[in-house]
């Protein structure tokens, strides 16, 4: 580590942190001591937020509180806002209006009080490449105010928990993409933080690679952990205890995957067909309220299964597909929008391949 140690002040971790009083000091352990909020206050609280840049308005009044323990997860379709959301509670954006809170401390005025707490798992990579797997988690330690030997410690207990150990000796620049997610994920947890912030943590990861990083998020909740994520999987949103659907800027629905699907009531016809446009327009011209999103005719039903029918005798033009299903988290976010949660080239949102949480 004599060498690691020599890098940290020019290639310090806490350099991502944009005009960052430094972190790399000694710090209180999250050990829940004195002056902590209680245990009922959010562990996250956004009030009256508005984000502008120049002319756009990517936060126009977030009102949100996540609590303690909870698993929470933001999703919504490209530009909606999320990752400015997250940037500010993380404390790496301020708000043009409102405030945002972090375990009772302002996201601003607090920032250092807030990153003592708090580990993040960033889209991009922030490993030290030429530093080995084991040193790069000894040396978040040390910058979180571990002690050598406590820092030692947990990079062990982490090593094996996140699957490491075979790779704990290898530069960090030479793991495949899903090992050094682990060991993003690792060094996030090393100095076991009251909350973590994950933005679209998984991306690239291959199965059995999310599989194992899920576990361990799951592993840290079960713990007291709380999570904020943002993700462009539905199914990584869906097994968060609450979920806030985010449009332009705004939230538009915010419950459990269960409430919000209850939202749409019945369940959901799906009709892939050689003119989706025509079915839509045959279909309301029967009375029903289509939406054509990526996937076909969606048409939201108190009972879909009793509809079909009536329509594959009757429908104008030719269905390759139909399909009845439960309402999915997409089908929530068309019933609410009219418009499909697709990413920014227009594709449908993607389902993580396995290994969701
Ligand atoms: N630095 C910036 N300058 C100008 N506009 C920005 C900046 N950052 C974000 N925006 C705009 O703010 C809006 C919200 O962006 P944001 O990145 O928060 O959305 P997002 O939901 O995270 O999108 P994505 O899923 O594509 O990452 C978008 O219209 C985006 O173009």
């Amino acid at each position: 580590m004599a060498s690691s140690t020599r890098r940290t002040s020019a290639t310090c971790w806490c350099a991502r942190w944009p005009g960052s009083p430094s972190i790399c000091r000694p710090m209180r352990m999250p050990d829940m001591a004195e002056g902590e909020v209680s245990g009922n206050a959010p562990a996250l609280e956004a009030r009256g937020l508005h984000k502008r840049y120049g002319a756009v308005h990517a936060l126009r009044g977030i009102d949100l509180a996540v609590w303690r323990g909870e698993m929470f997860a933001l999703l919504g379709p490209n530009g909606a806002g999320k990752t400015t959301l997250f940037s500010i509670f993380a404390t790496l954006l301020k708000p043009s209006e409102g405030t945002a809170q972090v375990l009772g401390f302002d996201s601003v005025r607090e920032r250092v009080a807030v990153r003592q707490r708090m580990g993040i798992v960033f889209q991009e990579p922030a490993l030290e490449g030429k530093l080995s797997v084991r040193d790069n988690l000894h040396l978040m330690g040390l910058f979180y105010g571990l002690s050598s030997r406590a820092a030692k410690t947990r990079s062990a207990e982490l090593l094996v928990t996140l699957g490491l150990e075979d790779v704990a000796a290898r530069e960090a620049q030479k793991l495949s993409g899903g090992q050094k997610r682990r060991v993003e994920l690792a060094r996030a947890l090393v100095a076991t933080p009251e909350v973590l912030f994950l933005d679209e943590a998984t991306l690239g990861l291959d199965v059995d690679a999310r599989r194992l990083f899920w576990a361990e998020v799951r592993h840290y909740v079960s713990a007291g952990g709380t999570v904020f994520l943002t993700t462009h999987y539905m199914d990584e949103a869906e097994p968060a205890d609450r979920i806030a659907l985010i449009d332009h800027g705004q939230i538009i629905a915010l419950g459990s995957p269960q409430e919000l699907k209850n939202r749409v009531g019945g369940g959901v016809l799906l009709l892939a067909t050689d003119d989706d446009a025509q079915a839509a327009a045959w279909l309301r011209e029967h009375g029903h309220h289509p939406e054509i999103s990526a996937r076909g005719v969606l048409l939201v039903a108190s009972e879909p299964a009793a509809v079909l029918p009536e329509v594959l005798a009757h429908l104008p033009v030719r269905t390759r597909r139909a399909e009845v299903h439960e309402p999915s988290l997409e089908d929530v976010f068309l019933k609410l929008t009219g418009r499909a949660l697709e990413d920014g080239n227009g594709k449908p949102a993607p389902r993580a391949q396995g290994g969701q949480p």
